[in-house]
């Protein structure tokens, strides 16, 4: 029978189907960080269990980090105590750890990819969200809660009901300045933030095969805010070029082998998915967010457009929400005088976001009403910002450098951003006090974001 990307790979990891429908699935990876796994090593204490695959899982803490002096001890006492938690389970369970200042830290789903612990064809787990991320490369890759994370830990599976499948399709080619975070949120706009829930969702079509491993991960990284429980992209060539030499990817014969099995991995031409969304990529153009979720947002050349709904508490929120943001119905976000920028996190935090930044600030200044916070997602990033030479021109621009971090994503570590400012934030969630109690975010790309920390006003970057 016809089978779907998901399907293989599920299939594929399937111990046991038990009563109820739900599958016993192997986890080829697992990823900890520090927010959602002590109480799972607890668990594991209590009952007097090891971790049964050690191998399989990697730690790295990322979210309560701060973004300077990251070989001084964490001031603050939750973030220190929650990170040391993570360095104390790491040792004592055998895991391999890359702890704060190590040369592959970073953010979890930038670090994984990046050493080749990602690879298609896997089921890869984190007590995250955004694991989403890994479904770039052709795998099955979602969050869990921690008490899953206990039973990875303590039996490398895990109990899960199968989703339906759903495929997005963007067919046609992006125009010029317009970027996978741009088609992500277009997405997600048009699917609003509910529209696949219940779906592990196949991205096809010109406009994504077309995208870089960078741009793939940030497309899939957002699947999770249309409320998907994954999203996956077949892998192909350039999936291969960019896993081929990183340090635990497969070597010599094993690599020749892989990628045999690897080429399997795409839909059959006459499977069938549960649902089929179909976009054109030259509808898409630079992207901001004006409310208080991924899905209210708009192209940057447009007006705020007033609810669409016909429900009294949905025009309630949407009210609410644009209260929030201190924006109105109608109103142009072109212009919009802007506090902060953040280019960074596990959404767009890779090298080649830098790279698009410093497209735009290279011979430019830094707007003087701008905090700018830049931070690369992992260690590795930041060598190869330098090897490029773009930190040379972001320091020409008046711009500097932090240190890897999940920083102003969100507010578990000293990079918030304060009351009422406004700040235009490469990350994926708006939601309010995301980034800080009464803090405002409009979620963009990184060409977005330079052009607001140069003009300090949101601006369309195609027009600098
Ligand atoms: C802290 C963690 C559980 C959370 C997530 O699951 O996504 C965080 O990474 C986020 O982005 O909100
Ligand atoms: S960078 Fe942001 S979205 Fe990604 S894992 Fe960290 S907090 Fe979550």
């Amino acid at each position: 029978m016809a089978r779907t990307l998901f399907d293989k790979v599920w299939d594929a990891h399937a111990v046991n189907v038990i009563e109820g429908g739900s599958t016993q699935l192997y986890i080829d990876r697992h990823y900890c960080h520090e927010v959602t796994t002590p109480q799972a090593f607890d668990g594991l204490r209590r009952r007097g269990l090891k971790v049964f695959r050690p191998e399989r899982t990697i730690c790295s803490p990322d979210h309560n980090v701060p973004t300077m002096h990251q070989d001084q001890p964490i001031a603050d006492p939750v973030s220190r105590k929650q990170v040391e938690t993570l360095l104390r389970n790491a040792d004592e369970f055998g895991l391999t750890l890359f702890g704060l200042c190590h040369p592959k830290n970073g953010i979890i789903h930038v670090i994984g990819p990046e050493n080749g612990l990602t690879l298609p064809g896997y089921t890869i787990v984190c007590g995250d969200s955004h694991t989403s991320t890994h479904g770039a490369f052709g795998a099955v890759a979602f969050g869990i809660g921690t008490s899953e994370v206990e039973m990875v830990l303590a039996s490398q599976c895990i109990l899960q009901p199968k989703p339906k499948t759903m495929r997005i399709t963007v067919n046609g080619k992006l125009r010029d300045g317009v970027t996978a975070k741009d088609m992500a949120l277009y997405i997600i706009s048009k699917m609003t933030t509910g529209g696949a829930t219940g779906y592990f969702v196949e991205y096809a079509g010109e406009a994504v095969r077309n995208l870089s491993m960078e741009g793939r991960m940030t497309l899939c990284n957002l699947s999770i805010e249309m409320g998907a429980r994954g999203g996956m992209i077949a892998p192909d060539d350039t999936t291969f070029e960019y896993i081929k030499g990183r340090e635990y990817a497969p070597k010599g014969e094993a690599w020749d082998k892989a990628v045999a099995y690897w080429r399997t991995l795409r839909s059959d031409d006459d499977a069938a998915f549960d649902n089929e969304v179909v976009f054109d990529a030259a509808d898409i153009e630079p992207r901001i967010t004006f409310g208080t979720n991924p899905g209210m947002g708009m192209g940057i050349s447009e007006t705020i457009p007033a609810y669409d709904g016909d429900d009294e508490a949905g025009l309630l929120s949407y009210n609410k929400s644009l209260d929030y943001m201190e924006f109105k119905v109608g109103q142009k976000m072109e212009g919009v005088p802007v506090d902060y920028v953040f280019l960074g996190s596990c959404t767009n935090g890779r090298v080649e976001d830098f790279r698009a930044f410093a497209s735009i600030v290279k011979g430019r200044r830094k707007a003087d009403n701008v905090t700018a916070w830049l931070v690369p997602g992992s260690w590795s990033v930041l060598k190869q910002i330098k090897a490029e030479g773009l930190d040379r021109v972001l320091a020409d621009a008046g711009f500097e450098l932090r240190e890897p971090g999940c920083s102003a994503c969100l507010a578990m570590n000293d990079d918030k951003v304060p009351a009422g400012k406004l700040a235009v934030s490469t990350s994926n969630r708006n939601f309010e006090g995301r980034q800080g109690p009464g803090a405002r975010t409009v979620l963009a790309g990184p060409l977005v974001a330079a052009a607001a920390a140069i003009t300090g006003v949101i601006t369309d970057p195609r027009k600098l």
